[in-house]
């Protein structure tokens, strides 16, 4: 999750010049570690059924049911071994081109904070639940690992280019909000709803959002809502898929193809969509 709300633009005090920070794990309370397992224990309930095979099986192979904060360190040892990648403490949101840079050397950067228990279903800010319940799983995949990498990549030659609103897209309506299509039927990988009980079911169940097949211009060019649901998700066919149609195109003609297009609004529905829900936007329309 993540939006450059207030990013600072040099890193904060004590932070090191990647950003990094120690997690500090021994200095969590225990009413932190509490609020990371009646988070975990709600969506643990919830999650099989709705969440992707890919993701349910890193959250088993990461022991992420262990119960407390994670200590990075250890989960690092593990998921090294998996797909080579580590989870490093920030202090919240860096700039994009950190960001980026460290995804491209296989590190993700993850909040060593967690959200008060009067917040227990929304922040705007990527807490160390969010980052690491909701993405860290996904990491011990190794096909989303290596698109991941890629796209860290891909986010260097972005700002090169001018397309980081573009490329943030793709982020935002994959890694953060992305439904795959399973034999079983549509399942959540996308970190953002994962990590929240409310929109897990509203994500699948619920009549009011779009969801369209996924298509690489498409997304590139479809506007988001950061405040609230989405009122649109797009479905891949697999992480195969993701990979291969990501890492086997040549962005840069994409890019110059799509900049001078319009942005799609976020709930239109086009001519050429594989629809495979009308939404009603019956919620959005119900918010203030
Ligand atoms: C760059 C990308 O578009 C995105 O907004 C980045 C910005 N900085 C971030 N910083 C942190 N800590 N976590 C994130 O998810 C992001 N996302
Ligand atoms: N193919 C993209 C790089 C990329 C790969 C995978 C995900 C996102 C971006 C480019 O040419 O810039
Ligand atoms: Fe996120």
């Amino acid at each position: 999750m993540a939006q450059d709300t207030h990013v600072l633009d040099r890193p904060p005090e004590g932070a090191s010049a990647d950003w990094t920070i120690p997690q500090n794990w021994q200095a969590y309370t225990a009413e932190e570690h509490a609020t990371w397992d009646i988070l975990f224990e709600r969506q643990a309930k919830l999650l099989p059924g709705r969440a992707s095979g890919a993701f349910l099986k890193g959250l088993d192979a990461l022991r992420l049911s262990e119960s407390g904060i994670p200590n990075f360190e250890e989960l690092s040892e593990r998921l090294m071994k998996l797909t080579g990648w580590q989870v490093v403490a920030v202090p919240g949101l860096v700039p994009d081109e950190v960001f980026f840079d460290h995804m491209a050397n296989r590190r993700f950067v993850a909040g060593n904070f967690i959200r008060r228990p009067d917040q227990l279903d929304y922040l705007q800010e990527p807490d160390v639940f969010h980052d690491v319940f909701g993405h860290v799983p996904m990491l011990a995949d190794p096909v989303f690992a290596d698109y991941l990498e890629a796209y860290g990549r891909g986010g260097v030659r972005a700002i090169e280019l001018g397309a980081l609103k573009q490329l943030g897209r793709l982020y935002w309506y994959t890694v953060e909000f992305g439904l795959v299509q399973e034999a079983e039927g549509l399942r959540i990988y996308g970190a953002g709803i994962v990590s929240s009980s409310a929109e897990s079911r509203f994500a699948l169940d619920d009549p009011s959002p779009n969801r369209i097949g996924f298509d690489l211009a498409r997304v590139m060019r479809t506007e988001y809502r950061i405040d609230d649901f989405q009122q649109n998700y797009f479905v891949i066919p697999s992480f195969d898929e993701l990979l291969r149609v990501t890492i086997e195109t040549d962005f840069a003609p994409l890019y110059e193809e799509i900049l001078p297009l319009p942005d799609i609004p976020v709930a239109e529905i086009l001519p050429g969509d594989a629809v495979i829900t009308q939404g009603t936007q019956e919620y959005a329309r119900s918010r203030p």
